[in-house]
């Protein structure tokens, strides 16, 4: 262990160990993972710090104390158990993508199966559109435990509407403002990357023109969905004025 947790982000903390062990459950509810095979990690609010899990522990064990918590270098300072071996890649997406507030990898089979191929997922599908802006990217092949896998994500996602990318031979990262979003991310990427392999073996999946794509993604990122200017919908008035 490198540090300490200073005393004003303890209890940032500790709100970010409990959401990081709550959404860790949420990968074997949405068959995203097979036995301790994915990870999920949020920054701390106020703090250079992530809450990550332990490498290699079975997610029924993830309690928000066995969660442990990293500087921005990947160093371990809280914690009692070795952390995630995918840390490193974490930590460089929160040094170099400052908007980030949240990183899910899993190695959920449809998703990997077209990073075994190297083939973005085509943009076929309007949750496709609404969700990613666009194909869904292939990283490059990297090694794990170093910086590597983390600027492939970096490289790859910085100026892509997508929150996903496919890392080549291995499996999804996804990005999002938070870790609930990541995780969204993970469970889209996933669906969409099973459907579009079903509509392969049925023919050829029609492609969205641009402009559609650009104006689905609009339409969901700003507008679906309890926004505070849609949540109660028009009056019957309004609707019929
Ligand atoms: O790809 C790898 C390692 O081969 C990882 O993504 C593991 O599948 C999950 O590792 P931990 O988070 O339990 O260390």
């Amino acid at each position: 262990m490198t540090g300490q947790v200073p005393a004003h982000a303890r209890d940032a903390v500790a709100r970010t160990r409990e959401v990081v062990a709550l959404l860790h459950a949420e990968l074997p509810r949405w068959g995203l993972v097979v036995w301790t095979a994915g990870n999920v990690s949020q920054r701390v609010p106020g703090a250079d710090l992530f809450v990550i899990k332990p490498s290699g522990v079975t997610y029924d064990e993830l309690t928000p104390d066995a969660m442990v918590v990293c500087d921005l270098d990947g160093n371990l300072v809280d914690g009692t158990r070795a952390p995630s071996s995918d840390t490193a890649a974490h930590a460089y997406v929160y040094r170099h993508m400052p908007e980030v507030g949240g990183v899910v990898h899993t190695h959920s089979t449809y998703a990997t199966a077209w990073a075994a191929r190297a083939e973005p997922v085509p943009c076929v599908l309007t949750m496709m559109a609404d969700e990613f802006g666009g194909d869904i990217p292939i990283g490059p092949f990297a090694l794990i435990g170093d910086d590597s896998i983390g600027r492939g994500i970096v490289e790859t996602l910085r100026d892509s509407r997508s929150p996903a990318v496919l890392m080549r031979n291995h499996g999804p990262f996804t990005i999002g403002r938070d870790a609930k979003a990541a995780v969204k991310a993970a469970v889209m990427v996933e669906e969409v990357a099973r459907t579009v392999h079903i509509a392969r073996q049925l023919g050829d999946p029609l492609p969205i023109a641009r402009d559609q794509i650009d104006s689905l993604y609009a339409r969901y990122q700003n507008v679906y969905g309890q926004s505070e200017t849609n949540a109660a919908g028009p009056t019957p008035e309004e609707k019929h004025a």
